[in-house]
């Protein structure tokens, strides 16, 4: 079994590991026949990603955070290898969710010795996601954060709170399982995986191979509201505290007055005022 290891060398806080060293040391003692290759530049993860497939390597691992698994994910669709993860970002959304080691000796002999399954794949306005998209004040924040010249949780909680001053929810109109819901809109969040990242459940009942999204509204966020959910967030409670409104379908479609900001796992993608939200079941294998 051939394993191309993709490595986004711009991910994660600590740049001071020698990270292809370390591949190499573990893959190695894992007894693998591994190739490295290192991205250049933002999107190229998904080039390398096709390129491997091609070439035949079974299994093709991201290195770095939810933005590299997506692109090396979207490179794979459709090809016969599979997707591993060693996780280095900051929220590790995915490998968290399918608990996968999150240390780098633990993840590399993962990926050696992997076990196969299928995942089902969102997309949205085209754009396939793996863990979560969303609507709204995240998508917002994504984009501030994008623009903050720092990383990391500590920024992220920065960003939030500073935006959260500002944030207005805007007028929506949902249509699923053949019904049309006109509502507002502070955060709608369209989960495959239970967790944006860090272990922030969004929606904690989420089953990424059900061939179902789970779709999460929170229609305003007054201060009270936004501790409720700051704390069902963190506890894995939200689905249950009464503070946002859960539905599940494989086909959504979202019309705005104004245009809205959209994430696809956790990077700001653009701004649109028309959304298609779609669920391939079971689009992606990946090796855990
Ligand atoms: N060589 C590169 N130079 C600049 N940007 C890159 C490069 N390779 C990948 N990228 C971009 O870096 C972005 C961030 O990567 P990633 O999400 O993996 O790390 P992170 O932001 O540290 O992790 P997290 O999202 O968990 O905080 C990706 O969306 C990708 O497009």
């Amino acid at each position: 079994m051939r394993i191309c290891f993709i490595l986004n060398p711009t991910s994660g806080t600590n740049r001071t590991q020698d990270v292809p060293a370390l591949l190499t040391r573990y893959a190695t003692a894992a007894g693998a026949d591994f190739e490295i290759q290192a991205t250049q530049y933002a999107g190229h993860a998904e080039e390398l990603a096709r390129r491997a497939a091609t070439q035949g390597y079974r299994v093709v691992v991201a290195v770095g955070g939810d933005g590299t698994v997506n692109e090396v994910a979207r490179g794979l669709l459709g090809t016969a290898a599979a997707l591993g993860i060693v996780p280095r970002g900051s929220g590790n959304g995915l490998a968290r969710h399918l608990r996968l080691p999150l240390d780098l000796p633990g993840a590399v002999r993962r990926v050696c010795q992997p076990t196969f399954q299928r995942i089902d794949v969102g997309r949205i306005n085209g754009r396939p996601f793996f863990c979560t998209a969303g609507l709204g004040f995240d998508a917002h924040v994504s984009k501030m954060f994008a623009r903050a010249g720092t990383r990391g949780l500590s920024t992220y909680i920065k960003v939030s709170l500073r935006e959260y001053r500002r944030y207005q929810p805007v007028p929506v109109q949902i249509e699923l399982n053949n019904q049309v819901l006109e509502t507002s809109c502070y955060v709608l969040a369209f989960a495959n995986a239970a967790q944006y990242g860090n272990n922030a459940y969004i929606a904690p009942r989420a089953d990424i191979q059900d061939g179902l999204l789970d779709v999460c509204l929170i229609d305003a966020l007054p201060l009270t509201r936004a501790v409720r959910v700051g704390v069902g967030l963190a506890l894995g409670t939200l689905a249950t505290s009464g503070a946002a409104v859960y539905h599940t379908s494989h086909h959504i479609r979202v019309r705005t007055e104004h245009t809205l900001g959209f994430h696809v796992d956790g990077d700001y993608v653009a701004d649109a005022a028309a959304f298609e939200v779609e669920l391939e079941h079971l689009a992606l294998e990946v090796a855990v």
